[in-house]
């Protein structure tokens, strides 16, 4: 497309070409890194949706019934489910959770019907495995997997009997009345429906939020709970950048975003809707950045000193990579690098979490994991600078089933034994806050060399229960380099199950 000798992106025609070249390359390359689903998984994600629709439904007219409501009102009544986070915003990976929010009628209380009667009546079908209900978290939720593929669920009710299929939750006559938890569960919906209709182009937007999901997790940003950037962040970011580019490439995209917020002013919050924005206090945390769904709410954000200087360092790096992306020798490769820990550190803390079984370990670490923010702020107390490195590792040589997490040290002098004030600290923290149901499983803290660390494709994939076999590398001296089978799946990194908690750390 040509205007007066200029493409409509504003580059000159021999620059165009280029610039578009190097969008298909990139296009190429998410394809290549499977960031595209393929038409089964999107069919597998269509059908859950299908199924859970269905289930809610019959949920709430039981409760109905319960409830002695006339027949009328049993055969009017509806629930609904409506997709939101990456699968919402269509730019969900094979490996990525359904995020679905279900919205129930004035009389389904979520303490008694979603956590009870749902909760039971998911556990009953044959398609759901490994259920719990995190009641803790800001956004209360029921976590499970359905057809293999985790979902998470939380509720919002509101005040009308029957909930419209396709309820705009953008219109205030839904919210009238609303409770405080279903105010806030209906945010994360209600942001996604902002953007999407925010952006100039949704299919640029989606592509562009590939992109840096797929750098934020290779170069060790990426993960709420370990005091980066989450899903909604990088989100709303890219839908930043797209709102002040209608005429981009990808590429050129790319290239915004990094100059961006490599050079922004932070505590200055991000804002993606003006008017929703006004001064009322100074914004939370060291990263601002708002939730385009009105009321002024932020991102949850658990960035600390360290993850801001990483994430700092991560966006300039990108920026001058970027820099270079219309010359012939520029590979996107080189932004997409994974993050090179063992020889950026010298020293690294371990954190060995183990349980008795598979289920225990899993709320054991997702429980740990929400503490991880008071860890990080102990290190660097004691420490200084830390990285916490999301990528989770298993130690096979040990019979009982465990996580392990190396974090980087900045400083290239350290006294050894001081991780010992850390994990009395931190266990103090663990054991004393909250209300944490499942069993207590163990916590290790050491500080291990560089050379100490695993070598290989040894990282885990909690998502994933797909027996397959792989190597794996054993840690201690006895079994070092011994090839040993695994239920675990290789590859890169899965983050956490428990990513999606906005649970509130405090410290
Ligand atoms: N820290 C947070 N602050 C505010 N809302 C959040 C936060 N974390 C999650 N949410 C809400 O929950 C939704 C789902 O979160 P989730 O962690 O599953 O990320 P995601 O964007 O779906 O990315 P992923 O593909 O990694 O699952 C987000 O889109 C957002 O609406
Ligand atoms: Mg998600
Ligand atoms: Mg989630």
């Amino acid at each position: 497309m040509t205007r007066g000798g200029v493409r409509y992106n504003g580059f000159p025609p021999y620059l165009a070409d280029t610039e578009e070249e190097c969008s298909v390359s990139l296009r190429q390359l998410m394809v290549n890194e499977g960031l595209i689903p393929s038409s089964e998984d999107e069919n597998k994600r269509r059908i859950v949706i299908l199924k859970l629709q269905k289930i809610v439904v019959r949920w709430v007219k039981s409760i109905a019934w319960k409830r002695r409501l006339p027949q009328h009102h049993i055969n009017a009544t509806n629930a609904t489910i409506v997709p939101y986070g990456s699968y919402g915003l269509g730019v969900h990976g094979s490996q990525s959770d359904i995020d679905a929010l279900c919205i129930g009628p004035f009389f389904a209380t979520i303490a008694e019907d979603f956590f009870i009667d749902l909760r039971d009546l998911l556990k009953s079908r044959a398609e759901v495995s490994e259920i719990h209900c995190v009641k803790d978290a800001k956004v209360p939720l029921i976590r499970f997997k359905f057809d293999g593929i985790l979902v998470d669920l939380p509720y919002a009710q509101l005040r009308l009997l029957s909930i419209p299929n396709n309820v705009d939750v953008l219109n205030p006559f839904f919210l009238r009345g609303i409770d405080e938890t279903s105010w806030r569960s209906l945010s994360g919906v209600r942001a996604n429906q902002c953007i999407l209709q925010i952006v100039p182009s949704v299919e640029l937007f989606q592509s562009l939020l590939r992109c840096v999901k797929l750098w934020a997790k290779r170069r060790g940003v990426y993960g709420n709970l370990n005091g980066f950037l989450g899903g909604v962040h990088m989100a709303i970011l890219a839908a930043f950048v797209c709102g002040y580019e209608p005429n981009a490439t990808l590429s050129s995209l790319v290239a915004s975003f990094f100059s961006t917020f490599a050079y922004w002013q932070w505590p200055t919050p991000v804002v993606l809707l003006r008017d929703a924005y006004a001064a009322a206090g100074s914004p939370p945390g060291l990263m601002p950045i708002q939730l385009p769904c009105g009321g002024r709410q932020y991102c949850n954000s658990n960035i600390t000193r360290s993850t801001f200087y990483k994430i700092m360092s991560e966006f300039l790096r990108g920026h001058h990579l970027m820099k270079d992306y219309l010359k012939p020798s520029f590979n996107w490769t080189s932004l997409f690098e994974p993050y090179p820990y063992a020889t950026t550190y010298a020293w690294f803390v371990k954190i060995h979490l183990s349980a008795d079984n598979q289920e225990g370990l899993s709320d054991w670490v997702g429980w740990v994991k929400s503490r991880f923010r008071c860890l990080l702020i102990k290190i660097e107390e004691v420490f200084g600078l830390c990285d916490p490195n999301p990528t989770e590792y298993v130690e096979t040589c040990e019979k009982q089933p465990n996580i392990v997490y190396y974090w980087g040290l900045h400083l290239g002098n350290i006294n050894v034994s001081d991780i010992e004030t850390v994990e009395m600290d931190f266990l103090k923290n663990v054991n004393n806050r909250g209300s944490f149901q499942g069993t207590v499983g163990g916590i290790k803290l050491s500080v291990v060399q560089a050379s100490q660390l695993p070598t290989k494709s040894v990282e885990c994939d909690r998502s994933k229960n797909v027996a397959r076999t792989c190597w794996r590398v054993r840690e201690d001296k006895q079994c070092k380099n011994t090839p040993v089978y695994s239920r675990q799946r290789p590859g890169y990194v899965k983050m956490s199950n428990r990513d999606a908690e906005s649970t509130d750390v405090k410290c």
